[in-house]
């Protein structure tokens, strides 16, 4: 690989009595799935990314950039977490013109750029309707709609489609993929669910207890040697 759009080097971290020690460059323009079991570390080596998380020791380079030291906000990184995020007594319009301006300077651009995202992930119309008057399908696409405004070269989603129903999962599947082609972004997504690792992922990442256990194409994935981990990772989602 010539140019990782990220990489992790040497880094390591303790929380609690978890230790994380994560050493991977992620090819650029390419959707790369983050697997593993609940509590190996998925959601922290996402953090690490965006920088809600400090190594304690390596670095963290994005688009050949050391961000180790910048805030969330300054890195080139736009972010899908399970809990949504939203604020609950902002409309959706507002929520999602968070993500282009955090001062909400928008230009008439910026709310036409609002209004489309909407329309993109089947919320048209609801630019003013709070967050608390949506089911949790719909907080995660809104969700997802402030993502796509903020226009960033990576984009990190995390069980971005755990509340949704599987014909919905499957459509946002397609509309994450669709944007994808169009953008050409770097996309990291963290999830259980091995068809979403099927139908969206050139790469996956294993991660198990902290630190990579196997980080490959897909095929390599799907054909791997089934270690412990992965026979019991597959084994628990095959029984979803
Ligand atoms: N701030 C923290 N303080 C203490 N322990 C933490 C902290 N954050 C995470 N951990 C621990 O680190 C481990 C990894 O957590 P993480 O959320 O990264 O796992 P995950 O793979 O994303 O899990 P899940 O699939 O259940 O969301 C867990 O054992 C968790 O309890």
């Amino acid at each position: 690989m010539t140019h990782a759009s990220i990489c992790l080097d040497h880094v390591t971290l303790t929380l609690g009595t978890a230790d994380f020690a994560f050493d991977a460059q992620i090819a650029p323009q390419k959707i790369t799935a983050v697997t593993g079991a609940s509590g190996s570390g998925k959601s922290t080596f996402l953090n690490l990314i965006a920088g809600f998380e400090v190594p304690a020791r390596g670095r963290v380079l994005l688009n050949g950039k050391d961000a180790t030291q910048l805030s969330p906000g300054e890195r080139p990184v736009s972010l899908v977490f399970q809990d949504h995020n939203l604020f609950a007594h902002l409309d959706l319009a507002t929520n999602i013109g968070l993500g282009i301006d955090p001062a909400l300077r928008l230009r008439t651009e910026d709310k036409a750029a609002i209004t489309h995202a909407l329309q993109r992930v089947g919320l048209g119309g609801f630019e003013h309707r709070k967050p608390s008057s949506l089911s949790g399908g719909e907080k995660q696409r809104a969700a997802f709609a402030r993502a796509l405004v903020r226009d960033k070269p990576i984009l990190l989603l995390d069980e971005p489609f755990a509340a949704l129903d599987p014909g919905l999962r499957a459509s946002m599947a397609e509309l994450l993929l669709t944007l994808h082609r169009e953008t050409g972004n770097t996309v990291l997504i963290v999830t259980h669910d091995p068809r979403d690792v099927e139908r969206l992922a050139d790469d996956v990442i294993f991660i198990d207890h902290g630190t990579i256990h196997l980080h490959g194409t897909r095929a390599d994935f799907l054909h791997a040697e089934k270690t412990e981990a992965l026979q019991s990772f597959l084994g628990l989602a095959k029984n979803q």
